[in-house]
Parts: C-alpha cells; sequence; structure tokens
C-alpha cells in the first residue's frame, strides 16, 4: 500500500509541474501574466543567444523524443514502478521547459508588429484557439492518460493498467494530429513577432514534423493496418478542403 501511495504522490506531483509548466509557457509565448518572455531586448551577443536558444529547444526535443520511444520506456520500467513511467515523462517534461523558462535569452529585433486593432484581436484568437486546440485534444485522446495520472490512480486502487484504444473523435476525423496543429499555431499566431520567438516558432514546427514521423512509425508498428488505413484515409496536419468544398456543393444541391 505504501509504495502505491508514494507512486500516486508522484504522479500528482508531476501533474503539477507539467500542467504548471504549460499554463506558464501560454504566458511567456503570449507575452502576459508571467514575469519572463520570449521576446525582449538583446542581452550580451546575437550569436551566444542563438546558440544557448536552439540549444534549449534541442534539450527539450531530445528529452520530449527519446522517453517517448518504446525502446526508452522498457529500459525504464526495469529502474522504476511500471504505473510512474508516464508522470516521469511529464515531469521531466515539465523540467526540460522550466530550464527554458530560466535561460531563454531575449534576441531583440521586430519580425513583424501588426498595429491594425482587428488584426491583432484575429491574432490572439488565433493564439487562444491553437491553445483551445491543444487542451481539447489532449481530453479527446484521454488527457488523464497523457499526463500520467489516469496510470497512478489505478495504480493506488490495485487495478491494471489498460492502454487508451486508437480512436478518430472530432478533429482526428479531418487530421491525424490536432494537437499538434494547435501547438504549431500557438507557436506563430502573434501580432508582435520578435526574432527570439521565430527562433522558437520555427524549430518547434521544424520539431514537430520530425517527431511526427518517429510518433507515426510507433502507432504503425503498435496498430498495424488499422493505423495505416487512417493515414491514407486522413491527412497529416492541413485538412482537405477539397473534400470539404466538395461536400458543400454535394450539401447545396441537396
Ligand atoms: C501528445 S499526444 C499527440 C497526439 C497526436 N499526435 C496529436 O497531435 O493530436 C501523443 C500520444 O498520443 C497517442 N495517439 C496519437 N494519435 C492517437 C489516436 N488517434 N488515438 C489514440 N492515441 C493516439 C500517441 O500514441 C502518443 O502516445
Amino acid at each position: 500500500m505504501t509504495r502505491r501511495v508514494a507512486v500516486f504522490v508522484y504522479g500528482v506531483l508531476s501533474y503539477a509541474v507539467g500542467f504548471g509548466v504549460l499554463l506558464y509557457l501560454i504566458g511567456f509565448i503570449g507575452k502576459f501574466l508571467v514575469p519572463t518572455s520570449i521576446d525582449g531586448p538583446l542581452q550580451g551577443s546575437l550569436v551566444g543567444a542563438v546558440a544557448v536558444n536552439l540549444g534549449l529547444i534541442l534539450a527539450f526535443a531530445v528529452q520530449h523524443s527519446v522517453m517517448a520511444r518504446p525502446a526508452f520506456k522498457r529500459w525504464l520500467v526495469r529502474r522504476i514502478p511500471a504505473e510512474a513511467e508516464r508522470s516521469t515523462y511529464v515531469l521531466a517534461s515539465g523540467l526540460t521547459l522550466i530550464a527554458l523558462f530560466a535561460l531563454w535569452r531575449p534576441m531583440g529585433g521586430i519580425v513583424w508588429d501588426v498595429q491594425q486593432p482587428a488584426a491583432r484581436v484575429a491574432l490572439f484568437a488565433l493564439f487562444a484557439a491553437g491553445w483551445v486546440t491543444v487542451f481539447g485534444s489532449s481530453f479527446l485522446i484521454n488527457h488523464f492518460d497523457l499526463f500520467g495520472l489516469r496510470q497512478v490512480w489505478l495504480c493506488l486502487r490495485g487495478k491494471p493498467y489498460t492502454p487508451l484504444e486508437f480512436k478518430t473523435p472530432g478533429p482526428y476525423s479531418l487530421v491525424r494530429h490536432p494537437l499538434y496543429v494547435g501547438w504549431i499555431t500557438a507557436a506563430w499566431a502573434t501580432p508582435t513577432m520578435g526574432a527570439a520567438h521565430l527562433a522558437f516558432a520555427v524549430a518547434m514546427t521544424a520539431y514537430i514534423l520530425v517527431a511526427i514521423r518517429w510518433e507515426e512509425r510507433d502507432l504503425v508498428d503498435a496498430l498495424g493496418q488499422d493505423y495505416a488505413d487512417y493515414q491514407q484515409r486522413v491527412p497529416m496536419l492541413a485538412p482537405r478542403l477539397r473534400r470539404a468544398k466538395k461536400s458543400q456543393v454535394e450539401g447545396a444541391a441537396a
């Protein structure tokens, strides 16, 4: 029982760190409410700032991708309770992002600065829509499983873990990766884009495009033909406009 309670407490604390860090990230990228910001005046050398920032994004990418691979998970659960594996991933992601917030170096420079009030509101709305898509998609798959809480809750109650089913609700029938569409949207949608924010948006987008290939390789290994069929049927990130237009035409004809 003590072990189960300890795993549960660890899972709850890891969730608090992971979720809190995600909320901070919204303010950090959006440049509001939190004490540090992705953009600001350059301090020190530009080359140094680029090197530090790219290093921080690389650290996030390596942590995220390595710890998500089945081989790493098998290695990890030989060392820690299996029920705590996802919480450890969430905690490590949170700590990597805390390091990013602490060490990030604003780089000055304005890439674009939209002044027109309606356009500013539209860009803020797009930024908010990106985050709603991130959180909404996590709930459609299973927010509490993705953040490790379901695993430690089942452990506390002495029940075995059951893997999530493959499902394609709502936006998953339009694109295969709505959560990543939300991330990319939130990274780019801003009325005022500074150089450091642009570097973040470019690097995160590039990383997501690479990470999707690895995630899909694992999904094909785990689900076989079901996922291969899904890949044929549904585009990766951009919904098929032609099919939407065709169905609109059919709707209008009817
Ligand atoms: C951070 S989530 C991102 C999900 C998806 N790539 C997206 O962008 O919406 C990653 C986890 O979701 C799982 N996953 C991806 N697509 C899924 C689906 N259609 N149904 C259930 N789980 C899925 C992956 O196996 C992985 O463990």
